[in-house]
């Protein structure tokens, strides 16, 4: 029997493992523990090591049946988890060997879809980055030359040389004020108060740069799913390019477990909805199914009037929603789908007059 449906269950708590691991690591660096505590955290991390050697073994033979694609950092954890232990095991005095340990670090990293993100704003924000980090380091080192100039006098041993006034300007940039070095005099404490005003606005470039960068790789990972999505709804066919690119950043994606109800007759409708996959029912006195392509929430946007029907899925359905606001920017973008859009709504009407 393969083990490999063992492991591929096994394989989210490695993840998880390395926290008791890191934890033991920490407990054996407490110089007063006990024997029989060392022992059992020194079993602790055995445990934990020989799970990890299972793991790289269903890694390694997953990679055997030519799994191996966008892999390759999962693999080199999974080989470093076991072999830097067991290095540190056959070469290391024992005091130190179970520090090594501490290469469990990286495990919560394998499987984490964040650090690839992370990886891909700090690339597209280089040179914002480097841009913010020189200034910081042009703004470090005019302070610490305007430090040492002022203070060198007054506290020789604190600012005796630019070396040295840099590690206060570093304290003080940072806002982090340990103060085991303050101006003394009145154009020291004057520059201390500018280089904290200008560190926070350095710390909040950066910040910013980050944060815009995350919202955009965000946005795109959306944008890049809806476009997906949109190619499975035929109207949208229609569109001219710069249309269709708004329109996929205006719909949202939603997905909708069979029985549950979309829409209620006598609401009021801010959205419309485009089937992707799956069906959906309306509850007109002739019970319609609508399936992928076709779209409803249509008549409640033209008309300004509450909805004329429930709509609840009849299977589970991938819908896309439009709002009202971006319903008009695609009926002015496309007279084709608007006037489709607004000849469906009469016949709807028709075929299904309600109260
Ligand atoms: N006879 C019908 N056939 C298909 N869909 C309908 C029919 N009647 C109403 N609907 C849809 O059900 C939706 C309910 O919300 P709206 O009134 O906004 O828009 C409605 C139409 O999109």
């Amino acid at each position: 029997m393969s083990v490999l449906p063992f492991l591929r269950i096994y394989a989210p708590l490695n993840a998880v493992l390395a926290a008791p691991g890191l934890l033991a690591v920490a407990g054996l660096t407490i110089p007063d523990l006990s024997g029989r505590s060392r022992l059992a955290l020194a079993a602790v991390l055995a445990v934990i090591w020989g799970a990890y050697l299972l793991q790289m073994a269903a890694t390694l033979l997953k990679r055997r049946a030519g799994d191996v694609r966008d892999r390759k950092p999962a693999i080199a954890i999974d080989v470093l988890a076991v072999l830097v232990p067991l290095a540190a095991f056959l070469l290391v005095g024992t005091p130190d060997r179970s520090l090594y340990c501490a290469v469990w670090l990286l495990k919560p990293l394998r499987d984490s879809t964040f650090f690839p993100v992370l990886g891909r704003v700090l690339a597209n924000e280089a040179r914002n980055l480097i841009g913010v980090t020189t200034l910081f380091g042009v703004v470090l080192f005019g302070v610490a030359l305007a430090g040492y100039v002022i203070e060198r006098d007054i506290q020789p041993e604190k600012f005796g040389s630019i070396p040295q006034a840099m590690w206060w300007a570093v304290v003080t940039l940072s806002t982090t004020g340990y103060g085991d070095a303050i101006p003394q005099s009145f154009a020291g404490r004057v520059l201390a108060g500018g280089v904290m005003m200008s560190g926070i606005g350095i710390f909040a470039l950066w910040a910013g740069i980050l944060a815009t960068g995350f919202y955009q790789e965000v946005r795109r990972g959306d944008f890049v799913r809806n476009w997906q999505l949109v190619a499975a709804v035929p109207l949208f066919q229609k569109l001219g390019p710069a249309v269709l690119v708004e329109i996929v950043r205006a719909l949202r994606p939603r997905m909708v477990p069979a029985g549950a109800v979309i829409c209620r007759n006598g609401e009021p409708g801010d959205q419309m909805f485009f089937v992707v996959e799956g069906r959906v029912s309306v509850a007109t006195p002739n019970p319609v199914e609508l399936g992928p392509g076709a779209f409803f929430g249509e008549m409640a946007l033209i008309s300004g009037e509450p909805r004329m029907a429930t709509v609840s899925a009849a299977t589970a359905v991938s819908l896309l929603s439009l709002h009202s606001s971006d319903f008009q920017m695609l009926c002015s973008g496309s007279p084709e789908i608007a006037e489709i859009i607004r000849k469906t709504a009469l016949e709807r009407r028709g075929a299904a007059p309600m109260a």
